[in-house]
């Protein structure tokens, strides 16, 4: 059987007297950490203002109160699911996760026990004795004999917490009876309860200050750790021109940032698709200025529009685009520039299975004058965001608007919750889009569905050298 590339143990820690994330067993307050589990592969992030809002938005909707007190911090670790599933990290448990249905264009709450450790839910709730309490507490249903109270708005299939009378959560699950159900009835199957990992919560207040303080000597660490495979992979390559791929995305300011302390400047290659989001743009802007670098920019429009007239648009699997959008231009480039060149690139193996299992320091078949390295290829998204907050960095302001992944405003590899926030965020982009889809779909055969639902970003029966994960 072939196992999991994602059995690598995530490096995702909790100190509780200092109430934050650690990247590591040991606290820079001299305290032991403890793990937090999370589901892998476990890249785990910092929830942003949007994100804060969407999930204390969520929770009141199905539970009526909030969920993340306003001075606490919180995570997210972006889970597979059918679209987009996030478990919330606070206090480090997971407290509940929320999905995205885009059958019904909407979210879903899925609460732990550990929530009601941070918010007394006063909607969805059930109450129960005592004694059926601690038969609960051994993983049973909620029978109705021992039910006291079932909140007025509950419908079958909703999520529920189950609560003994004297205040204390003994389960989580899913209502099997309405409550006009439960009017009058002395029988029955009202919830049942979902096994949900018990896990130790903390509760208490931190800053992102904490978490940077805390994580001084891991991020010392890692930060040393790159800088020499920097000096090192540079070293060893001297006849090929050493450059940073910069993106506008989190992980390549990262890598520039390692790289200036390792080697100085170095000139930046900005590969611009022509579907770049205007923040991206800017951003490379104002990295360059701010570090004063030499920035080479190629444009990657005429091909993508090109490849869309003969391909129809890119699907997750027949990315196209990457090959003619970024590695077409950057080879050019490179071939015009200096013959040959070393890349450094935002690449982690957090990211996905396939660049878990890829190496370090590699050549991508369509661009073989480019030799790639990755100095981070180690951090989880944690690490950098930590560096990033404590090196003061200008990262795209994206990131505080709910995107998790910065690339062009369309890709097919995104999720369907996220396309709806884009389409709300850039109307007119958006717009575009569809028209340009509706156009190659009606001309090829396409069915309205297939543009608007999104149904273009799957092509199973797609052939060729689609280079799915660009490995840029
Ligand atoms: N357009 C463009 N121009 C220059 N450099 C780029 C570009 N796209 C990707 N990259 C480099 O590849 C890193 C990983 O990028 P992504 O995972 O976002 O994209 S890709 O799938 O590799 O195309 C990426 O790091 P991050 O984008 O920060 O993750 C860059 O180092």
């Amino acid at each position: 059987m072939k196992s999991s590339p994602f059995l690598v143990p995530v490096p995702f820690y909790w100190c509780d007297n200092c109430h934050v994330p650690v990247m590591g067993k040991l606290c820079a307050c001299g305290g032991k950490t403890r793990p937090v589990s999370v589901t892998p592969p476990g890249d785990v992030r910092p929830a942003f203002d949007r994100d804060r809002n969407l999930v204390n938005r969520l929770f009141e909707e199905q539970f009526g109160v909030p969920l993340i007190p306003d001075d606490h911090i919180a995570l997210l670790n972006k889970v597979p699911d059918e679209d987009r599933m996030e478990e919330i990290i606070l206090g480090g448990a997971v407290v509940c996760a929320i999905r995205f249905i885009p059958s019904e264009n909407r979210w879903e709450v899925l609460p732990r026990e550990s929530a009601a450790k941070l918010t007394q839910p006063t909607k969805r709730v059930i109450r129960v004795t005592e004694e059926a309490a601690s038969y609960i507490k051994d993983g049973n249903s909620v029978l109705m004999p021992g039910v006291v109270f079932v909140s007025p708005e509950i419908l079958v299939g909703d999520s529920v917490f189950v609560m003994s009378e004297s205040g204390e959560c003994v389960a989580v699950g899913r209502a099997k009876m309405s409550y006009a159900d439960t009017v009058g009835a002395t029988r029955g199957q009202l919830v049942r309860t979902r096994r949900t990992q018990k896990s130790v919560i903390d509760p208490a207040p931190s800053t992102w200050e904490d978490a940077i303080a805390a994580n001084k000597g891991v991020l010392d660490l890692y930060e040393s750790k790159s800088i020499e495979f920097i000096r090192d992979v540079i070293s060893k390559n001297p006849g090929l021109k050493p450059t940073v791929s910069y993106s506008g995305g989190k992980d390549s300011l990262v890598t520039l940032l390692i790289t200036l302390k390792a080697v100085g400047k170095l000139p930046i290659i900005f590969a611009n698709t022509g579907l770049e989001f205007p923040e991206t743009i800017e951003n490379v802007h104002i990295v360059q200025e701010k570090y004063g670098l030499e920035l080479i920019e190629r444009s990657g429009k005429e091909g993508f529009w090109d490849g869309f007239e003969a391909n129809g648009p890119p699907a997750v699997d027949f990315r196209w685009c990457c090959k003619a959008c970024k590695l077409e231009p950057v080879k050019r480039l490179i071939e015009e520039t200096w013959g040959e060149a070393l890349s450094l690139i935002g690449q982690r193996k957090y990211e996905s299975a396939k660049r878990m299992m890829s190496p370090r320091v590699w050549r991508n078949k369509n661009v073989m004058c480019q030799l790639s390295a990755a100095p981070i290829q180690h951090w989880t998204a944690m690490h950098d965001w930590l560096y990033l907050f404590r090196e003061q960095a200008p990262y795209n302001p994206l990131y505080e608007l709910g995107l998790d992944r910065i690339g062009c405003f369309m890709c097919p590899s995104s999720d369907i919750a996220c396309m709806k926030d884009i389409e709300a965020m850039y109307p007119e982009l958006w717009a575009m889009w569809e028209e340009k889809l509706s156009g190659w779909g009606s001309r090829n055969g396409k069915t309205p569905e297939w543009a608007a639902k999104g149904l273009w970003r799957v092509r199973e029966s797609a052939e060729g050298d689609t280079d799915n994960d660009s490995n840029f």
